[in-house]
């Protein structure tokens, strides 16, 4: 069985077939009497309410929901369905994975590879961010977990982050500590929601915020008991749907198309930096280095 994103093919635990977002083939939905539907893909499992007109997406990726190529494409599949099935108005971004959201971007696509597959990789990576940051629907970011470097990316581009109250969740722009750089496109997301002195402390340092801090700072927008952030998503979708949805698009897009146009205009610039940059031998070493401190911290 095979998951098909334009020219790509990744084997896949279920048939989902994808041309133009249209999906084709069967997959694993059911529909209850009470207008919950259920999508399931190996990595992305999508939750629906379509009375309510809310998804839920949950990232399946173990064991850290790193954005792997294969997660990418299966989320961008998601999202673009959901986009394009005008029944859905809002979209929760939550983990399956217990207490990690997302570990970011997966260091091995970045290790050891070849320069076609880095250009792919960052491809990926740009195509997923823009079509979160620039989706019609109202997105609310379930934190319920950790969220370091392209996990925070994902919450920062939603329009609001309910993070749940763990000392050990800690989110921010670490892209430093493992001896590499931000891109723009994540500084910009940054600055936007908590400003330039803090974004320039923050990237500069790779600073990860426990709750409290990432409240203070303003990096999320309520911090909540573990077991309250999917009931409070839930609530704050309720007041954000609440809002006419041309009105409330017109508004996110009139704050939001400066940043994304600044890497639509510049998409192909952005993946030759990434791969030279990420192909240099002393980033190789460091990103090595780092993963091994990763699975040596266990033993
Ligand atoms: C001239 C200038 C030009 C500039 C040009 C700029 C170009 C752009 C440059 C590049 C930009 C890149 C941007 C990068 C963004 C990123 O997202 S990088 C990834 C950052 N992520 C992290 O630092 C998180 C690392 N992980 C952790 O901190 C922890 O794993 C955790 C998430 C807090 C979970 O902890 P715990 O539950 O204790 O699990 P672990 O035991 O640590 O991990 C379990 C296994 O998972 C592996 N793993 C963890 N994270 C990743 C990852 N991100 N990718 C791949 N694999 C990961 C970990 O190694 C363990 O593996 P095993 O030992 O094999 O089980």
């Amino acid at each position: 069985m095979a998951l098909v994103a334009g020219r790509k093919t990744f084997a896949a635990g279920k048939t989902l077939l994808l041309r133009a977002g249209v999906w084709l083939g069967a997959e694993a939905a059911a529909r209850g009497g009470n207008g919950a539907r259920r999508f399931v893909s190996q990595r992305v499992l999508v939750e629906s309410d379509v009375t309510a007109g809310i998804a839920t997406i949950k990232f399946k990726n173990p064991p850290v929901n790193s954005l792997s190529l294969e997660f990418l494409t299966e989320f961008i599949i998601c999202l673009e369905k959901l986009e394009n099935d005008k029944t859905y108005r809002g979209l929760i971004l939550t983990s399956d994975c217990p207490g990690i959201f997302s570990a970011g971007l997966d260091l091995r696509e970045m290790c050891g590879k070849n320069l076609a597959h880095y250009a792919e990789y960052w491809r990926a990576i740009q195509e997923t961010w823009l079509k979160l940051y620039l989706s019609n629907m109202v997105l609310v970011a379930a934190i319920n977990g950790a969220s370091p470097a392209g996990g925070c990316l994902m919450a920062l581009s939603s329009d609001y982050r309910v993070l749940a109250d763990n000392p050990r969740y800690r989110i921010g722009l670490n892209e430093t500590l493992l001896g590499i750089v931000a891109p723009f496109w994540f500084k910009d997301v940054l600055v936007n929601t908590i400003g330039h002195r803090a974004a320039e402390h923050a990237l500069q340092l790779g600073l990860l915020f426990q709750p409290t801090e990432a409240l203070q700072v303003g990096m999320v927008d309520q911090v909540v008991p573990e077991d309250q952030v999917q009931s409070t998503a839930l609530s704050v979708m309720t007041e954000w749907l609440a809002i006419p949805d041309h009105a409330r698009q017109l508004t996110k897009s009139m704050m939001r198309k400066a940043t994304a146009d600044n890497l639509i205009k510049q998409r192909e610039a952005d993946i030759q930096n990434f791969v030279s940059f990420v192909s240099r031998d002393s980033i190789q070493k460091s990103l090595q280095v780092y993963l091994e401190k990763l699975k040596q911290k266990k033993h």
